[in-house]
């Protein structure tokens, strides 16, 4: 693209050259990715600047740069009052605003995005809808799968993605938006027609100051809904009555609102609930009439994703006996609630628990249908929000008759200091263990196990590593907890 028409999407600019005369191959920002020919832009991360890499991207090929600063450079260089805004404007259009094109949902809410994402791909299947889904575990677009770094990746790759799915004949996007994600705009520019809200609990205490802070992220998604009113394409913001940041969020958004819960009255609302160990009944009552849901997913949790799901699918003209279909043949979401089975007489649970309120929740769901005894192992990850490492373990603690603490991707930090913060305030003669190698933490656990006992191995669900300091190594809970049941059935 010209880059005089591509800088068009920024109405004030320095710059020292004439840009007309530059065609632009590609938008990089990492000046070890820039190939001849590209536009690289400097973005001031958290760990360095990328103002600092412009020699690096020019004998690359840089073709031109993108500063925050008046910069050396010896490429014409473009001077704007912030970059990450900036790189988010040039990305949509570059890609020719893909995500107008595209009817996309945007998830947000401390647990339960991932969840809610696949519930919503097999509706929208179910609605001989083609899906892409963004999120945690990965970019799926139709059945193929891409790897991920972020749950929201940054604007750049963002956009191209959705300019992919529109090439591969995409016609419904399902999305996790990350707190992170909105803090760094890295969501800017996306169209969204639907943004749900999940809930709100205490996480990611390391990056917002407080859980205001935090709230004030989350509500960004809400703002950012549409700015216009129009009849032909509507916008609905999908919002969990039953917590107390609803409020806010509803206030947040210029749009629909339609509400979702079980404890205050919703116009989405489940009814009648049964809980059961192999399943979940509800009457599910909507604007558009009511319908019996049966499904395999587990837990009160479960309930509000199926509601949330549902809620938007019928903003999106989904008939409830599609949303019916699809919620009985959902079997389960990887690495969430999902059972090892190899023949023991003990339940194994592998979860993603690694919060203070998932924890509660997948623990009393758990509790409530053990027969014996609950042994939980869990650990808190590494440079992340170290106020959450106490309560996670009095939690643990509050339900369980035999904790293990142990490792979960302690990153740079010492894997004893972590365990410490969890385990300072217990009390000494508390039922628990710390066994820091979180392999021989579940060879334990299910050595000790007996018939009717459940063993929950929270924190790292679908991973398949330990992040020990910048190392992934290879981990994955479910193949070792396979291994310990071969063991001691042997
Ligand atoms: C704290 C944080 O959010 N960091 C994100 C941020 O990285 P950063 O600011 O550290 O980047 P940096 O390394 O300082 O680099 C700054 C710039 O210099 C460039 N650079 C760097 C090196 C070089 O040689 N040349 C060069 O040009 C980089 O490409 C970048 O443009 O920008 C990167 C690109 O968008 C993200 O991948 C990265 O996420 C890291 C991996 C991360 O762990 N983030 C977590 C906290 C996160 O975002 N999590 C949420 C989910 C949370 C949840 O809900 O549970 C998520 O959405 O993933
Ligand atoms: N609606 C919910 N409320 C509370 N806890 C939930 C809910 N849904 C799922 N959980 C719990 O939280 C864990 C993570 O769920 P999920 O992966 O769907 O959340 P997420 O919001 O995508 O998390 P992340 O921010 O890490 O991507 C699950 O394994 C389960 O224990
Ligand atoms: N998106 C979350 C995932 C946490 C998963 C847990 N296993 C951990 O490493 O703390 C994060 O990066 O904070
Ligand atoms: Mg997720």
């Amino acid at each position: 693209m010209n880059l005089a028409e591509l800088i068009s999407a920024l109405p004030f600019y320095e710059t020292n050259a004439r840009l007309d005369q530059i065609e632009i191959s590609n938008i990089v920002m990492d000046s070890r990715a820039v190939k001849p020919g590209n536009l690289f832009v400097c973005i001031n991360g958290y760990t360095v600047d990328g103002h600092d890499f412009i020699v690096q991207a020019v004998q690359n090929g840089a073709q031109a740069i993108i500063a925050e600063r008046p910069v050396e450079a010896e490429v014409p260089t473009i001077v704007v009052p912030d970059t990450q805004r900036a790189l988010s404007m040039i990305a949509v259009k570059f890609y020719h605003n893909p995500s107008t094109k595209l009817p996309l949902i945007g998830i947000t809410g401390t647990n339960g995005k991932t969840t809610v994402t696949y519930i919503l791909e097999k509706i929208f299947n179910e609605f001989k809808r083609k899906t892409a889904v963004i999120g945690t575990i990965q970019m799926k677009i139709g059945s193929e799968t891409y790897p991920v770094t972020n749950t929201t990746p940054d604007a750049l790759l963002l956009q191209q993605s959705f300019k992919k799915m529109l090439d591969k004949g995409v016609n419904q996007v399902m999305m996790e938006v990350s707190s992170h994600a909105l803090v760094q705009g890295r969501v800017y520019g996306c169209d969204y027609d639907i943004a749900i809200f999940t809930n709100l609990s205490q996480d990611h205490l390391d990056f917002h100051k407080d859980l205001d802070d935090y709230l004030r992220a989350k509500s960004l998604l809400f703002a950012q809904l549409g700015n216009t009113y129009s009849e032909e394409n509507q916008k609905y913001a999908v919002i969990n009555q039953d917590d107390d940041a609803s409020t806010l969020l509803k206030s947040s958004t210029a749009q629909h609102v339609i509400t979702y819960g079980v404890k205050h009255a919703s116009q989405v609302m489940a009814n009648n609930i049964t809980l059961g160990s192999g399943g979940t009944t509800f009457q599910l009552q909507t604007p558009i009439g009511e319908i019996m849901i049966q499904s395999k997913l587990i837990g009160m949790f479960n309930v509000y994703n199926m509601l949330a799901a549902s809620a938007a699918a019928v903003c999106s003209n989904v008939p409830l006996s599609v949303i019916q279909a699809a919620l009985a043949k959902i079997s389960g979401v990887d690495g969430r609630f999902e059972p090892v089975d190899a023949g023991q007489s003990f339940a194994v649970i592998v979860d993603y628990a690694h919060t203070p309120d998932s924890l509660d929740n997948v623990l009393q769901t758990v509790k409530e249908f053990a027969e014996n005894n609950v042994f939980v192992i869990v650990g808190c990850g590494g440079d992340r929000d170290r106020s959450k490492r106490p309560i996670m373990a009095e939690i643990a603690l509050k339900y369980a008759d035999q904790a293990i603490f142990t490792s979960d991707n302690p990153r740079t930090e010492n894997p004893q200091a972590i365990l410490d913060d969890m385990t300072n305030g217990l009390h000494q003669d508390e039922n628990y263990q710390v066994i820091v190698d979180r392999k021989e933490a579940i060879h334990v656990a299910v050595s000790q196990a007996k018939a009717g006992d459940v063993i929950l191995i929270a924190g790292k669900g679908h991973e398949t590593y330990q992040q020990v300091g910048n190392t992934k190594y290879d981990f994955d809970d479910r193949e070792v907890a396979k291994e310990a049941i071969q063991i001691k059935e042997k």
